[in-house]
């Protein structure tokens, strides 16, 4: 954040659809000199699948693949996408202006996620095998753990709702590969942000991550079309990021 060049860096979780690219759409039109970095879905629907140097055989779109045939992709879906998180995390933001780093970074979900809501739910389903979950938590954890403070992060931010509101919104984008997503899914993967996030239960092997702040949004009602609303939300997140610069970067007085 300003001139010390350290940024607050946090991540943006919540369940499918539960509306985070909308509300990375608010942060940045409320914090212009924030830095949003957006999931990378694209990178998953066109993944370039080889070839020779020559001649490419094309692009395959591993979300659907992983949707469609669940025990065969899972793991290589994982893998795809923890890496492509972690490219993301470690790219360097662009400067607003020379030696004015942006003060905030938020990552559209994170490689946390990847592992504790996502691949995590994987394996419980049956998805992945237990050789599979193994060696995708044995990569994850000694890459983290090499990277150390790099792919650390100071705090979270909890988009929340009820599976049925996040299935409603789900069914309205209209996503053609989620076309097959059940209620049950949802239900799911809102346990295990609940588990991860709130209660607390999952084990969490990286220290910083296990007790990073939370700041929990109920996001439950419409915010998209009520501005009041939206203030409200922006005002917890500034409130939050706030607090948490003070805490985790006391050497880097400069405001949001
Ligand atoms: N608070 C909200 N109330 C009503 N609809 C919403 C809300 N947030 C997002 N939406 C709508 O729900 C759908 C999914 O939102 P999106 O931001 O794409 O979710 P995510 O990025 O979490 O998958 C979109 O059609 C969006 O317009
Ligand atoms: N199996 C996994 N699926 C994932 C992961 N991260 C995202 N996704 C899926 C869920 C959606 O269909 C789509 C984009 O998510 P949004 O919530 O942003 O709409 O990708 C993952 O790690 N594993």
């Amino acid at each position: 954040m300003g001139r010390c060049g350290a940024a607050l860096c946090l991540a943006l979780e919540g369940n499918i659809a539960v509306g985070k690219s909308t509300f990375l759409k608010l942060l940045g039109a409320t914090f212009p000199e924030w830095h949003l970095v957006t999931e990378p879905v694209a990178q998953w629907q066109k993944v370039p699948a080889g070839g020779t140097a020559e001649a490419s055989v094309g692009s395959a779109n591993l979300l659907q693949m992983m949707y469609q045939e669940p025990a065969r992709w899972s793991y290589t879906f994982q893998t795809f996408s923890c890496l492509s998180r972690l490219k993301a995390m470690l790219e360097l933001p662009p400067e607003r202006f020379p030696g004015t780093p942006h003060p905030v970074r938020v990552f559209e979900r994170s490689i946390y996620s990847d592992r504790y809501v996502f691949a995590k739910n994987l394996f419980e389903a049956g998805h992945l095998q237990p050789l599979e979950w193994a060696i995708y938590q044995d990569w994850h954890g000694f890459l983290l753990r090499q990277l150390g403070p790099r792919a650390a992060l100071h705090g979270f931010l909890y988009l929340r709702a009820m599976p049925r509101t996040c299935l409603e919104r789900l069914r309205r984008r209209a996503r053609s590969e989620e076309g097959g997503i059940q209620l049950g899914y949802l239900q799911q993967l809102h346990g295990q942000h609940e588990r991860w996030l709130v209660e607390k239960t999952t084990e969490v092997h990286f220290a910083d991550v296990k007790h990073a702040p939370v700041l929990v949004l109920d996001v439950d009602k419409d915010f998209e079309h009520d501005a009041a609303a939206q203030g409200v939300l922006m005002a917890q997140v500034e409130a939050f990021a706030t607090a948490l610069r003070a805490q985790t970067l006391p050497s880097c007085p400069n405001p949001l």
